[in-house]
């Protein structure tokens, strides 16, 4: 495919614009047995216990809650589990519905409370959580998120806390209908202008959830200087062409199987690292022309994925996670989160 296929001329304003991802929060209809106490009318969020797990995946950081009674996994109770100060801290919270058996249902959390439908670090990080506590093997396995069926393997844990896990995300989709971006989101080529910020060239990829991926060509991006991305990475996350925001990517090809890149991750921010923000790039390389498809080595500020895109854009994500703790929330910072509801007796 050619590159002016794929890419996208967007405007980008100067103003920043607050995404509320109420929209892609709503397309989820979990409901939990019992879950009659409501916060702030999230009926449809699942209600998690005191006990966490927290991994990393080259820097980014996510939580894993199960299923439970103790709070309510709310877009104002998420942000304050997710504070790194007052909070647990982390880039997120993936929930596991209650099961001993894979499929495993989940959901995840951005620490702005929004929902996501994909997390590249988030599935392998329940992953390693799901393999520490016996519920898989080295075997393949399925878990369900954002709707989709997806596949994962943890090929090898080295007894000291870090894990080698890949995730099959599917095939990626290409272009402004792919992020559900607005008509006026112009497909065609552009120009990157730097300063003042006004038009530029990006590749729009879905793999589950929407990216925006910025190739810097030329001067200035060659550096992927974080002033850039703290500049770009908010305007466009909040531009309002991309109606369910986006994650943004200023990405540099280094040689046919390494690109390097910085990301900017809708409902986070600045992360060293991203999963799906992986795949995206090494996606719009290869969607775009700039690559041909097989395996790549992406390059983050935290370290190193390997990411393989087939010629139909099926993309397997695989790399490191390392284990850093469990715990249990305090009684009362839990209560404040709001929204728990008393065991049935089942439950004891
Ligand atoms: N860090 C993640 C991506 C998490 C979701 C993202 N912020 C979104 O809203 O789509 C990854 O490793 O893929």
């Amino acid at each position: 495919m050619a590159a002016t296929d794929v890419t996208a001329e967007l405007s980008v304003p100067g103003a920043i614009r607050h995404h509320g991802g109420g929209s892609r929060a709503s397309a989820h209809d979990h409901h939990t047995e019992g879950d009659e106490l409501s916060v702030d009318g999230e009926h449809d969020r699942p209600v998690a216990g005191r006990d966490f797990y927290k991994g990393h995946g080259l820097g980014n950081d996510y939580l894993v809650v199960e299923e439970g009674t103790a709070w309510r996994v709310t877009a104002t109770a998420v942000p304050r589990l997710c504070h790194r100060n007052e909070g647990v801290g982390s880039d997120g919270v993936v929930f596991v519905h209650r099961g001993t058996q894979p499929p495993f249902r989940l959901r995840g959390f951005n620490p702005d409370g929004s929902e996501f439908e994909r997390s590249g670090n988030g599935l392998r990080i329940v992953a390693s959580h799901l393999f520490r506590t016996g519920r898989v093997g080295s075997e393949p396995f399925e878990v369900e998120l954002g709707g989709d069926r997806i596949r994962m393997q943890v090929h090898g844990a080295d007894g000291r806390g870090e894990y080698d896990i890949s995730v099959h995300m599917g095939t990626a989709g290409v272009g402004a209908e792919a992020v559900h971006a607005l008509p006026e989101v112009v497909v065609g080529e552009g120009r990157i202008e730097l300063d003042p910020v006004g038009v530029l060239l990006a590749v729009l990829v879905s793999v589950g959830n929407p990216h925006c991926v910025v190739f810097g060509e030329g001067e200035p991006w060659r550096s992927l200087d974080r002033a850039d991305l703290d500049r770009l990475g908010p305007a466009l996350t909040a531009h309002p062409a991309f109606t369910q925001g986006i994650n943004v990517q200023l990405a540099r090809i280094l040689a046919t199987d390494r690109i390097e890149f910085q990301v900017w991750e809708r409902g986070v921010g600045h992360t060293t690292a991203s999963g799906t923000s992986a795949c995206a790039v090494a996606v719009a390389a290869v969607a775009s022309g700039r690559l041909p498809p097989g395996e790549k080595t992406l390059e983050m500020e935290g370290g190193t994925l390997r990411v393989r895109v087939d010629e139909d854009l099926g993309v397997v994500l695989r790399g490191p996670v390392r284990a850093v703790c469990d715990g249990e929330l305090d009684a009362g910072f839990s209560r404040g989160l709001g929204g728990g509801r008393l065991p049935s007796p089942e439950e004891g």
